[in-house]
């Protein structure tokens, strides 16, 4: 049996009915999710990235049992998710940001007793596990303080308490820092990351790809509910990205040196970037070739200083627009093919 979630084929399709007039009601159907595969393993974090009406709530939603899947096999730690459903609850929990999914008239400590009895969590051991939450997440001394009163950070590291309070092997984040300031973000990351450490599945949406490049082991990338991406944070990046991207550093920009610069990226069909900060003019360069040797000869040549030149390896965020980039060409010409045939 392999641990883990392993979905296979997983496919959505809403099914809505618009009504037109008194009598005519059309029925329209949606897919939101087709046929998706991939693994969640214990013990580490799984990135889901997702452009277009990508479809990553609704995935969640059926991994946790919110929505039953039109077709597609479920299974976790060999247990077949749909069929035992009362199981996989037990097993499962979700965390979504953005303030939602706590009683804000209830205090922390009462919210976690109310969505501990929905667990059928025997009395003893759901008091020890609440205090045991409401320390690990730095709220023990809120604890009896009503949630209206706590600060977004408090309330999120509530949501995390609540998220644990059935002690789940698999939980799935939904955009759990939105919103959230860097510092309480950072916060945030450490616990998930401790979680992973400690065994559990973690299953990760999140806008910030530098929160997924740093703590997502590996990463699917899906577009209109297919996946058109796969692999750990260096194989995106090798895969999407086929740019080599030049970095210089001159204490000043000349006219001379920056025409001389925009005259090679044309000539080349570089992309070229200026930024100007109080001490250092940077300079960057997108190319698929390596233009480095071209553009420290164009600096010299107009009279300009170099003071560092580099290679710089390309981000995750960088690879996540490169490929958006060549979706929507795709797309773009497509169309093009449909109108002109
Ligand atoms: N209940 C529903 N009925 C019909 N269509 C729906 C329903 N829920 C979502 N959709 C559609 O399914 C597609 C995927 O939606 P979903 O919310 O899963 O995407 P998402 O990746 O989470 O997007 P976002 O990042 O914007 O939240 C979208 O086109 C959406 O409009």
């Amino acid at each position: 049996m392999e641990r883990g979630i392993l979905a296979r084929g997983l496919t959505k399709v809403y099914k809505t009915r618009k009504h037109r007039g008194w009598l005519r009601v059309e029925r329209q159907e949606k897919v939101a999710v087709q046929d998706l595969t991939f693994h969640i393993p214990p013990g580490q974090v799984t990135g889901l990235l997702g452009l277009n009406g990508a479809g990553k709530t609704t995935t969640i939603k059926m991994l946790s049992t919110l929505l039953a899947p039109t077709s597609g096999e479920l299974l976790l730690d060999g247990i077949d998710m749909q069929r035992q459903l009362l199981e996989v609850r037990k097993r499962v929990n979700m965390i979504a940001g953005g303030e939602r999914m706590v009683y804000w008239r209830l205090t922390g400590r009462e919210n976690l007793w109310y969505f501990g009895q929905l667990y059928n969590i025997d009395g003893n051991l759901l008091k020890r596990r609440i205090e045991e939450l409401l320390h690990l997440v730095g709220l023990a001394d809120a604890a009896d303080t009503v949630v209206e009163r706590y600060s977004k950070g408090m309330k999120q590291r509530l949501q995390i308490a609540r998220g644990l309070i059935n002690d789940p092997s698999y939980l799935f984040l939904d955009e759990p820092t939105i919103g959230l300031d860097a510092p309480i973000a950072r916060e945030l990351r450490q616990v998930v990351r401790a979680m992973a450490e400690s065994g559990k599945g973690l299953l990760l949406t999140s806008h910030y790809l530098h929160e997924v490049e740093e703590l997502c082991s590996s990463i699917y990338v899906i577009n209109q509910g297919r996946l058109i991406a796969e692999g750990s944070p260096a194989d995106l990046k090798r895969l999407t990205s086929q740019e080599r991207i030049i970095r210089m550093q001159l204490p000043s920009l000349p006219a001379d040196v920056e025409a001389g610069l925009r005259e090679m990226a044309r000539e080349h069909m570089a992309r070229l970037e200026i930024l100007a900060s109080d001490e250092v003019i940077t300079v960057t360069l997108r190319h698929p070739q390596d233009l480095g040797g071209s553009a420290a000869t164009t600096v010299v040549r107009t009279g300009g200083t170099l003071l560092k030149l580099e290679v710089v390896e390309p981000s995750l965020e960088d690879a996540i627009l490169a490929l958006s980039d060549s979706l929507q060409r795709q797309e773009q010409e497509e169309e093009v093919g449909h109108g002109t045939r």
